[in-house]
């Protein structure tokens, strides 16, 4: 069984909803990126979402676009980004992860190679927001010959197509909260909780919402209807703020802790004190 397929199915159990954060990776550095993912596990994240920092991320808002534009300072590719997953796994993490890219950092490495990596990397899942629905076809096929779930995006405004959009999905399928880019929200698409429950109604998979979500509230709104709960600029944001904690040998911890602490308080365990 895929990593993930076993955290859902653990969580379920145990009627709690997954906390799954997203990060941009190499931001502000491949080292510090390890120490947050061993501090995000620490906070209760079930999965994590492995952003590989791209030049063009025109579905990001300002806060991810910044963390893109930090790791690509310090040439961050998309084969050092599956490096962190099996850094992160002999650290001794049982996370989950995925690896978010852009669909140009896949064509730019080849298909083939891609996989391989993905394999030999331990990889759990794959969202690539812009691949192009022609391509969509043999991704799903490799993805699935390789065991990693290719985990399809669907919006509020998918409607009629959100059944071909979840035919055969696996892992989960990704509900975006609202229209536009990623970015922390005080409020999302009107009538939200009745696309959850549509989107529900086409597949049996586990959905988990993403897009604004940025507090305990807002993860408690949509954890009884979801299976998981996405947060990532406001956790980047948090990364982002701590950056001059972070770079200092003596102030690193504090800054690991702080980020620790929101996540925590999102996920509402008590480390979050
Ligand atoms: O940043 P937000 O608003 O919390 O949304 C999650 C998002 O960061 C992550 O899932 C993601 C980052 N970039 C994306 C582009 C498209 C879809 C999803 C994403």
């Amino acid at each position: 069984m895929n990593r993930m397929d076993a955290v859902f199915e653990r969580l379920k159990q145990q009627n709690e909803t997954a906390l799954i954060p997203f990060l941009t990776v190499g931001d502000p550095d491949l080292e510090t990126t390890l120490d947050i993912i061993d501090q995000l596990e620490a906070a209760g994240a079930d999965i994590v979402e492995l952003g590989v920092p791209y030049s063009d991320p025109l579905a990001d808002g300002p806060v991810i676009q910044r963390a893109s534009e930090r790791a690509l300072k310090g040439k961050v590719t998309i084969r050092s980004c599956m490096q962190v997953a099996l850094a992160a796994r002999e650290r001794g993490s049982r996370l989950p992860f995925i690896l978010f890219t852009y669909y140009n950092p896949v064509l730019q490495m080849g298909l083939d190679p891609f996989f391989e990596e993905v394999v030999a990397h331990g990889i759990s899942g794959l969202i690539i927001p812009d691949l192009p629905i022609e391509e969509a076809a043999e991704i799903r096929q490799r993805a699935r010959q390789a065991d990693v779930h290719l985990i399809p995006l669907v919006a509020p405004t998918s409607h009629e197509r959100i059944a071909s959009i979840v035919k055969d999905a696996t892992g989960f399928i990704y509900c975006v909260s609202s229209l536009g880019v990623t970015g922390e929200r005080a409020d999302f698409f009107a009538g939200i909780e009745d696309f959850l429950n549509t989107v529900k109604t086409y597949s049996n998979v586990p959905i988990a919402i993403g897009f604004g979500i940025s507090s305990r509230e807002q993860v408690a709104r949509f954890s009884s209807i979801c299976d998981g709960v996405v947060v990532g600029s406001a956790i980047v944001r948090q990364i982002e703020s701590n950056i001059p904690l972070l770079e200092k040998q003596e102030s690193r911890e504090e800054g690991l802790l702080q980020i620790r602490k929101f996540v925590a308080q999102l996920k509402g365990t008590s480390d979050s004190a």
